[in-house]
């Protein structure tokens, strides 16, 4: 975790992952999916960047494009840039991209089974794994194969060696496919809300092995959930997505301490928290997630935003960087924390509104 200006372990070294202005379409019977819409994004070697969102901002789209298994009917935008370590992942070669997988890149999907083999045991699977990218022979992938599944907390490992994914309960599944993940370094390693499926437990316990292995590797990490307070005390950066954007991204503790866009400060809102009875409701955020066909003007939250003004409604902000800190920057012509975002709020909460009024409500929510 950083300090508050963001300064931390890879801070001020070179960025691992670069997406700049990423654009991915789908074109579908229903009209123009903007899925993913001018992104740019960093994460540093050593560093995890928390990504959240409501579902449907796109999260599964952007990872998926980072990782190039996009669907075909997919579109990505000319003048779209994913570096990885300053290579432009779209111009290279199909047999140069079979080898970043696993060896540069790595994901974690949610659903285990997404990544493992039902009819293949599971030494099957990481010792082929091993044997494609790193040419060990078989006693040495085997050897290889135990020491990952004993990394990751897998008892008995040469016992799981040869059992098959069904044999194992969701939680050890799940670690087996971080092992996969894991298996031949990756620099940099996507997961995907990697615990959905998990009970609560076992969610901290996989979430606590994924970043013991980022610190003990030094790998980048995007950890994506829908669920801010997941990635709050794991998380050094964090950017939260509206409808395909970044609405704002910051240094984990600064964006908790002086969130500038009113849907983060909705998202912290609705965080569950010790301190407080367990019969107390959390905020919600009221509206829903705006269409993504053929969005109307403007900010894609003004529908459901306290500090709304007309200006919302006409003009998309863009994602600038705020007076807080060079590595803060927020999508909000209203920000939090300044006079006119402040007195934007209490106009409309004076005017018993929670949103820029029910007209806009009516008109841009799904
Ligand atoms: N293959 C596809 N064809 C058409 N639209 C798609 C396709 N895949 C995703 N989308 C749309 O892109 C948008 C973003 O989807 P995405 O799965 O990235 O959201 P998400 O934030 O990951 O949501 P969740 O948390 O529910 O997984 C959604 O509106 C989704 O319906």
């Amino acid at each position: 975790m950083d300090d508050l200006d963001g300064t931390a372990p890879g801070a001020g070294s070179e960025e691992l992952l670069e997406v700049r202005d990423l654009r991915v379409w789908f074109d579908t019977p229903r009209g123009l999916v903007r899925a993913v819409d001018g992104i740019d994004l960093e994460v540093r070697p050593g560093r995890t960047l928390g990504v959240v969102g409501e579902s449907g901002s796109g999260k599964s789209v952007l990872s998926r494009a980072i990782m190039k298994i996009l669907a075909p009917s997919a579109r990505v935008l000319p003048g779209s840039e994913i570096r990885l370590n300053g290579v432009d992942l779209a111009t290279v070669s199909p047999k140069t991209n079979k080898h970043l997988w696993g060896v540069d890149l790595s994901m974690v999907f949610q659903d285990p089974m997404t990544s493992l083999t039902p009819v293949l045991t599971i030494g099957k699977q990481l010792t082929e794994t091993l044997r494609y990218h790193l040419d060990l022979d078989r006693a040495a992938a085997k050897a290889e194969a135990i020491r990952l599944l004993t990394l990751v907390g897998i008892p008995e490992p040469a016992k799981r060696f040869d059992q098959y994914p069904h044999n194992l309960s969701g939680g050890m599944r799940q670690r087996v496919t971080i092992a996969l993940a894991i298996s031949c370094s990756p620099k940099l390693l996507i997961a995907d809300e990697p615990t959905t499926a998990l009970d609560v437990t076992v969610q901290h316990q996989i979430l606590n092995l994924l970043q013991e292995l980022q610190q003990k590797a030094n790998m980048g990490m995007i950890l994506i959930t829908h669920d801010l307070g997941v990635v709050a005390g794991r998380a050094d950066d964090i950017a939260v997505m509206y409808a395909g954007r970044v609405v704002e991204k910051a240094p984990t503790r600064q964006l908790f301490s002086h969130m500038r866009h009113p849907y983060t400060r909705a998202l912290i809102d609705a965080i569950p928290r010790l301190s407080h009875p367990s019969h107390t409701h959390l905020a919600s955020i009221p509206g829903r997630p705006p269409m993504i066909i053929d969005p109307p003007p403007g900010c894609s939250f003004a529908a459901r935003c306290p500090s709304a003004q007309a200006r919302c409604l006409e003009e998309t902000p863009a994602l600038e960087i705020t007076p807080d800190s060079p590595a803060h920057s927020a999508a909000c012509f209203f920000p939090l924390g300044t006079p006119h975002g402040e007195s934007a709020r209490e106009t409309n909460l004076a005017a018993g509104v929670t949103a820029a009024g029910t007209a806009i409500q009516a008109k841009d929510v799904i």
